[in-house]
């Protein structure tokens, strides 16, 4: 028996950062998504390792059962159904287990997802050796979150092959966990984030968990119906960043000027409410669509002249800022900033010619566009008998 589970990346579409401090955000889960299978020895013939294969890097890693046991003895009897939160000391005992791999210098950014994969492991499984495989369409480390897909993806299928939860393992083709354990998965994935971002708001693996566009405040989250068709272009900088700093200079920034930032964080948190009702209020024609369109161009323009006030612009995302506009196209950072990508709004009425322009000019600096399709489905899981 292995078990597949599938989660989406995300958008932030108004509210990155200012939502970690308690101000209102608005996501949607994107078509892209991480992939992880997991299978247990008598599949694959693998007695006491734990294994973890990054497809896409072709990276494989590994650890004798007997070893993790060694380092982390109290992982011994894990309740899949309380979540239990990673404390500093457990992150700790776990980083010393991926220090013992070899992570090739260039992509050491890695070693927090392994300590992430490593923790939501043995809590979730204890000590059963397992071989554990990942690929992604997410690019990693870009604002898509592919953190959160990451552990709501390694949650979900640890959990569906745990006894505590009941699942008809004969169900063909992808299926969505039932609420109980779409709010378990949720809850578990919440403390691999906190592995990889060191203070997350949660609402990447709450959008990645269940899907669709919502509205997401301190921990609590609206679903957001769209009145409007909300098309966005996507631009990788291709400029590498990593979330947990960036995170970090936002909450340095705020203890030296608290004020200040507070004012910021309650601009955002008016503009991300706006933005939710502008998105799900009434639009019958082309003309009221277009004003709403309008509204949202400002509001985004809005929201990325505060995310420059948190320090967390950077020159490739003005670059972008500058060339959309040239096409009368607004556009903001999404996700954590410095490099990543960043979101342009694609009007209805917008000429297809305008938008090859648009991504042609965008190419020719080095940049990635890309257009995936927003406010789809959260995690799904499908079982198969063996590979
Ligand atoms: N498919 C994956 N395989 C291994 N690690 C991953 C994967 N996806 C994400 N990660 C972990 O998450 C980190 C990126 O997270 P983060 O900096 O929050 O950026 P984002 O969530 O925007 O992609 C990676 O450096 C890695 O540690
Ligand atoms: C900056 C933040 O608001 C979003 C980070 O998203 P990403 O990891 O850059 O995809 C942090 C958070 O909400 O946990
Ligand atoms: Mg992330």
């Amino acid at each position: 028996m292995e078990v597949r589970a599938r989660a989406p990346g995300k958008i932030i579409l108004a509210g990155e950062h200012a939502v970690v401090h308690g101000s209102t955000a608005v996501a949607a889960a994107i078509d892209l998504y991480t992939y992880v299978t997991v299978r247990f020895p008598s599949d694959s013939g693998n007695d006491d390792m734990l294994k973890l294969l990054l497809k896409d890097m072709a990276l494989e890693f590994s650890w004798p059962i007997h070893r993790i046991k060694e380092v982390l003895p109290n992982f011994s009897n894990p309740n899949p159904l309380e979540p239990i939160s990673c404390s500093p000391e457990s992150v700790t005992l776990v980083a010393s287990l991926v220090e013992e791999q070899n992570i090739p210098e260039a992509k050491i950014a890695l070693a927090s997802g392994l300590s992430a994969f490593l923790w939501l492991y043995t809590a979730i499984q204890g000590y059963k050796p397992a071989t554990v495989i990942v690929t992604s369409e997410l690019p990693l480390g870009s604002g898509l979150g592919s953190s959160a897909a990451y552990c709501v993806s390694i949650a979900g299928a640890l959990l569906s092959l745990s006894r505590c939860v009941s699942l008809d393992c004969s169900h063909q083709g992808w299926f969505i966990f039932g609420e109980s354990e779409l709010e378990l998965v949720n809850k578990w994935a919440f403390q691999g984030e906190k592995i990889i971002h060191g203070k997350p708001s949660g609402i990447d693996n709450t959008v990645s968990t269940y899907g669709n566009m919502i509205k997401f405040k301190s921990g609590d989250l609206t679903c957001i119906k769209s009145n409007m068709p909300l098309k966005m272009l996507i631009t990788n900088t291709r400029v590498g960043r990593n979330t947990k700093a960036l995170v970090a200079g936002v909450s340095e920034r705020t203890v030296r000027h608290p004020d200040a930032m507070k004012a910021v964080f309650s601009a955002v948190d008016s503009i991300s409410k706006e933005m939710a009702t502008i998105i799900q209020s009434p639009a019958t024609d082309d003309i009221s669509i277009t004003a709403k369109e309008e509204k949202l161009e400002e509001l985004m323009e809005m929201n990325q002249g505060l995310l420059q006030c948190m320090g967390v612009s950077h020159v490739s995302i003005e670059t972008i800022l500058r060339t959309t506009l040239k096409y009368k196209l607004y556009s903001k950072l999404t996700g954590a900033g410095g490099g990543g990508c960043v979101l342009t709004l694609l009007p209805a009425l917008l000429s297809g010619t305008v938008v090859d322009q648009v991504i042609a000019e965008l190419d020719l600096c080095g940049f990635q566009c890309l257009i995936a399709g927003i406010g789809g489905r959260g995690i799904e899981i499908c079982f198969s008998s063996s590979s």
